[in-house]
């Protein structure tokens, strides 16, 4: 049997490229499309709002009136703490890929976890989370004798900066060189900044058209450097990967879902030590 996703956020970017996702696996079906209270979208066909073609589902405002295995929720920071929230009360796992949460809202997500299996990621593509493997690697080869900048790129809707995934992968960067993000993150730099402090980690952000999605981590060294770069050019890699976490969250269906618990993607691609 086909295992059932929800879809929040249905009528946004990343709703319509999961919808495509979902409709290209023969695992999974689409059991609910669900968008913010009173929009315009509520009563349209699911299929054609994502551009598939006529699928017979209805779009609905509320999770309440959703069936489904498990919610795949890429929205916005206030929206997704109510929608985990829900999963946790009613026993549904959760994949979350929204980005620009600060401390306290994901100290309370994260503790959904404690209820349901919930997969939490700032970037669901393969190739970024392959790219965290590898700048553990760069970064305990080069990391005290090279400076460390992250570049971001991204299309000119994007709300929160630095975009998720450069912070994460600021985050793998500091822990394998056993700093802590808080207190070397420099996020941009302007007027007489002073000279550049050996342990900073520094984000740079470029915003504007339609780029999916470009992240670029230096190592700047004397003499040489290492620049590690991920390019997104469809929002289908995104989705692909979210639609995998989802059957992984479900045991495909035929499992029986994985305990409850915090995962991220390289748990779901067995990326982890
Ligand atoms: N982890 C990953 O791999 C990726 C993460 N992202 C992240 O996913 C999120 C969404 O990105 P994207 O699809 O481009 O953004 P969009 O703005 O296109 O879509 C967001 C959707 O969420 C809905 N929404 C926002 N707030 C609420 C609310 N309070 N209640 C109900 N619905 C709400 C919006 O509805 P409405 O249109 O009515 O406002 C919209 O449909 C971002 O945080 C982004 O950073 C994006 C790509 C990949
Ligand atoms: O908002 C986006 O578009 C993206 N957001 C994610 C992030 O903040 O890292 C992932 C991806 O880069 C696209």
């Amino acid at each position: 049997m086909a295992v059932k996703i929800a879809i929040t956020g249905f009528g946004g970017r990343m709703g319509r490229a999961l919808a495509e996702a979902v409709a290209q696996s023969d695992k999974a079906e689409l059991s609910a499309a669900i968008v913010r209270p009173g929009s315009s979208l509520v009563g349209a066909d699911a299929g054609e709002v994502a551009g598939l073609g006529r699928n017979g589902l209805a779009i609905v405002d509320s999770l309440e009136q959703a069936q489904f295995d498990v919610l795949i929720d890429f929205t916005a920071p206030a929206a997704t703490q109510v929608n985990a929230a829900y999963c946790a009360a009613h026993g549904r796992p959760i994949v979350i890929g929204t980005t620009g949460f600060d401390a306290a809202q994901k100290e309370e997500l994260l503790a959904q976890a404690g209820k349901v299996p919930l997969c939490l990621a700032s970037n669901f593509s393969t190739g970024v989370n392959l790219c965290f493997n590898l700048l553990e690697t760069a970064a305990r080869v080069l990391g005290d004798d090279a400076d460390i900048e992250v570049v971001e790129a991204h299309h000119r809707h994007k709300v929160d900066a630095p975009s998720g995934t450069a912070l994460s992968m600021g985050e793998v960067i500091a822990e394998t060189l056993g700093r802590d993000l808080e207190k070397v993150a420099v996020y941009g730099r302007e007027g007489q900044t002073g000279a550049r402090e050996r342990d900073t980690i520094g984000f740079a952000t470029v915003r504007g058209g339609d780029v999916v999605g470009d992240h670029t981590v230096m190592f700047l060294a004397d003499g040489e450097r290492v620049e590690i770069t991920h390019k997104a050019s469809s929002r289908l890699a995104f989705a692909r990967g979210a639609v995998r976490a989802a059957l992984w969250l479900t045991g495909d269906g035929q499992n029986g879902d994985r305990a409850a618990g915090h995962y991220d993607m390289r748990d779901v691609l067995g990326l982890k030590a």
